[in-house]
């Protein structure tokens, strides 16, 4: 198994009386790209802010490469902050030079790669200009471009991807996947849940500043209810009914798709269809990202309300420990 390089160990922060991030537990381990997911308000950038010690943890604590991390790892790391840190008057070029000697770049090393993230990120008509008149978009390859120039030894990027036109996702995308096969671990957080599925290698989905879910999509899957795809050509629009555990989730033209709870007999769903004539398709799916998450998410809120005012706080973590244990992951 992986060595984890970057642990997230029993975070807890609040702020006033708001408990935004609570018994954070996971790891993010050398050369892999980790999705960081959750509704707005989940708890993703205090977390994240917390790893870069832009914020103090109430409790827990964060390890790098197995040790208490402290302000020489964190010179190391790559962070693109939420609220971005531009000088909006300085000039890309000179930008990017600056943020690698602030890391420890001597000035002709910070030159040599100023130059290079310049033009691996498209940079280049703008490496003169004042970052202020660049495109948001351009400034968002920028802030990229500051958090990669000192070579860092560990990324951790809020949105990287929000606001991006479709060919800066691909560069994006290139450039973090790279970084990954480099053994950087790469942590980022992100609402395009299909994106998410697409580059990385794990998952965490975090609810009222809890992990509730941690692994690969795969492993995420397979604790979920399944799906399945039917298509029964002569089938009325009623013909699951009566099935029990079996939901109907989005028919088109023919075929039909399904969701059958914990304990529903898929074969009394293929008997059903082929009292209806012909059955040309019966196909176990594995349900998307955004499914996943949808369920999950609900799943954890019930069950946040059904604790409130009975276990209190703990119940939840519960939950949270069993999905992500469950899901064969970082979640411990
Ligand atoms: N400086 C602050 N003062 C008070 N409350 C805060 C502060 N920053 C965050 N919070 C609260 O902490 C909780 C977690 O916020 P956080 O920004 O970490 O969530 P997030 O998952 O990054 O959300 P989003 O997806 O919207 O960026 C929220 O309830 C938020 O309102």
């Amino acid at each position: 198994m992986a060595v984890p390089a970057l642990e997230i160990d029993g975070v807890r922060k609040s702020y006033g009386r708001r408990r935004a991030v609570d018994d954070m537990t996971f790891d993010i381990r050398a050369g892999e790209l980790f999705g960081f997911v959750g509704s707005n308000g989940a708890g993703k950038t205090t977390t994240m802010r917390i790893v870069l010690g832009v914020l103090t943890p109430d409790a827990g604590e964060v390890r790098w490469l197995g040790r208490p991390v402290g302000f020489a790892d964190r010179r190391r790391f790559g962070y693109m902050p939420e609220e971005r840190g531009l000088y909006p008057r300085m000039k890309v070029a000179e930008q990017l030079r600056y943020l690698g000697e602030l890391h420890g770049l001597s000035p002709g090393a910070a030159r040599t790669a100023a130059g290079r993230w310049i033009e691996r990120l498209e940079l280049s008509s703008y490496a003169s200009e004042e970052v202020q008149n660049l495109s948001l978009g351009n400034q968002q390859r920028v802030q990229l471009a500051a958090a990669l120039v000192h070579g860092p030894k560990a990324l951790v990027l809020d949105e990287p991807f929000s606001g991006l036109d479709p060919v800066a996702v691909d560069v994006m995308r290139d450039v973090l996947a790279e970084r990954a096969a480099d053994g950087v671990p790469v942590m980022f957080s992100s609402h395009q849940l299909s994106l998410v599925e697409r580059v990385c290698d794990r998952v965490g989905i975090v609810g009222g500043g809890r992990l509730i879910a941690c692994g690969t999509v795969r492993e995420l899957s397979e604790n979920a209810d399944r799906r399945l795809l039917v298509d029964a050509p002569q089938a009325g629009e009623n013909w699951t009914e009566g099935l029990a555990g079996v939901e109907v989730v989005s028919r088109e033209g023919t075929r039909t798709r399904l969701r059958l709870a914990k304990g529903a007999d898929d074969q009394r769903v293929l008997h059903a269809a082929l009292a209806t004539g012909p059955v040309s398709a019966f196909v176990s799916e594995h349900p998307p990202l955004t499914e996943l998450y949808r369920d999950l998410v609900t799943r954890t809120g019930e069950a946040e309300e059904d604790a409130e005012g009975t276990a209190g706080p703990g119940a939840t973590a519960a939950v949270g420990r069993t999905a992500g244990d469950g899901a064969g992951g970082g979640a411990r």
